[in-house]
């Protein structure tokens, strides 16, 4: 006879899930992640190479060990790294709103990661940081909400400094990964409105 309270706790396990944050230089992609994992917002600018985080998250009763590996910045000239395209669940691709070149960017990212994966969808959240600083806006809301609706995925807008959004971000990151694990292949690709 199984007994009920290892049964319990083995559906309440924690489960791993892999998250690559990309996007240019300097768009703000440590920030978000400090600010995720230790709630702080630096305002230096140090490069980096990479940087794997975990965090505990909660979503929807679940229990998740969340993995975040902070890529370098990338431009049209980066050699894209295949490591990063194969052993991820999930990708934030983050742009900043005061960078249209930073939103470009990141279809290029994206042609990138299917090409490696040799798939057509892949879990993605499209985000435009740094929107506080609305009076450098160069891209607006609407254009990062249609890339969205092109890609089948979700997007939103956060600022690491005011600390608008980042849980947000996560949130919305294992709700994709968990669409795309959860439900049939047909209906892979269909948004999720949270
Ligand atoms: N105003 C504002 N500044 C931000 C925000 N996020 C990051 N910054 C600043 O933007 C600069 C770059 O931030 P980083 O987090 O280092 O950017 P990154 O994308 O990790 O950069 P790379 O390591 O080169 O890829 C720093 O000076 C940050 O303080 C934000 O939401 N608002």
């Amino acid at each position: 006879m199984s007994n009920p309270i290892s049964s319990t706790t083995a559906a309440k396990a924690p489960k791993l899930r892999r998250i690559a944050l990309m996007g240019s230089r300097a768009v703000g992609k440590s920030s978000m992640v400090i600010q995720f994992v230790e709630n702080v917002f630096v305002d230096s600018y140090f490069p980096t190479i990479e940087r794997a985080f975990t965090k505990p998250l909660t979503f929807h009763g679940q229990e998740y060990e969340v993995e975040i590996i902070d890529t370098a910045g990338q431009d049209e000239f980066s050699i894209f790294n295949g490591k990063h395209a194969l052993d991820m669940h999930g990708y934030v691709l983050v742009y900043s709103v005061t960078s249209k070149l930073s939103f470009d960017m990141i279809s290029v990212i994206r042609d990138k990661i299917l090409n490696f994966t040799g798939t057509d969808w892949v879990p993605i959240v499209i985000v435009g940081n740094k929107a506080d600083l609305q009076n450098q806006r160069q891209v607006t809301k609407e254009e990062g909400e249609e890339l969205a609706a092109r890609w089948k995925c979700l997007a939103c807008e956060t600022s690491a400094k005011t600390n608008h959004n980042i849980g947000r971000t996560f949130e919305m990151m294992i709700a994709e990964i968990e669409k795309s694990t959860d439900i049939p292949e047909d209906k892979k690709g269909e948004c999720t409105i949270l």
